[in-house]
C-alpha cells in the first residue's frame, strides 16, 4: 500500500493544532503507521529542504523548522500521496482553499503549518530520512472495509 510523509511544522505544534490535524487525517480514512514528536537537527533540515538550498529564503526555512518540535507522520492508504497533498492544500495559504489544512489554519507561506510529500518518489525518500524502519508499524484497521 502507498505511503506518504506528513510533518506538522513548529507553528502548527505551537498553535496546538496536532489534534485537529490528526483528526482530519483519521476522519478521511488514512491509516497512521508512524508518528512522533521530535526536534529537527540542522543537518536533517538542510537535507530535507536540500532542493531549496540556493533560494533566498533557505536560511530562514532551516531556522524555522529547527525552532521548535515538529510532529512527523507516515500515512498509508490507496493514492495517499495525492490525497495527503489535497488535505494539506497549496504552498501559499492565501491560495489554499477553505477545508484544506493550510487554507483553514495558515496565513503566510513562511508559516504554512504542515509539509506533505509531493510525489511517491519523494515520499519514499522522506520516510527513509525521517523514520527508522522499526518506527513504522504494520497493522490492520478493522474499519478498512468501510473505506475501500
Ligand atoms: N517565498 C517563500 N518565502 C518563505 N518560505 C517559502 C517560500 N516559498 C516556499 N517557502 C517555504 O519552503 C517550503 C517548501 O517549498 P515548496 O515549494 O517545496 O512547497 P511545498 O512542497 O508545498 O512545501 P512543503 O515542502 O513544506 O510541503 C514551503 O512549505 C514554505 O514553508
Amino acid at each position: 500500500m502507498e505511503r506518504t510523509f506528513l510533518m506538522i511544522k513548529p507553528d502548527g505544534v505551537g498553535r496546538n493544532l496536532i489534534g485537529p490535524i490528526v483528526s482530519r487525517i483519521e476522519n478521511k480514512g488514512l491509516k497512521i503507521v508512524g508518528a512522533k514528536l521530535m526536534t529537527v537537527s540542522e543537518d536533517l533540515a538542510k537535507t530535507h529542504y536540500g532542493e531549496h538550498s540556493e533560494r533566498p529564503f533557505f536560511g530562514e526555512l532551516v531556522d524555522f523548522i529547527t525552532s521548535g518540535p515538529v510532529f512527523a507522520m507516515v500515512l498509508e492508504g490507496e493514492n495517499v500521496v495525492e490525497i495527503g497533498r489535497t488535505l494539506v492544500g497549496k504552498t501559499n495559504p492565501a491560495e489554499s482553499a477553505p477545508g484544506t489544512i493550510r487554507g483553514d489554519y495558515g496565513m503566510t507561506v513562511g508559516k504554512n503549518i504542515i509539509h506533505g510529500s509531493d510525489s511517491v518518489a519523494s515520499a519514499e525518500k522522506e520516510i527513509a530520512l525521517w523514520f527508522k524502519e522499526d518506527e513504522i508499524i504494520d497493522y490492520s484497521l478493522v474499519n478498512a472495509a468501510w473505506v475501500y
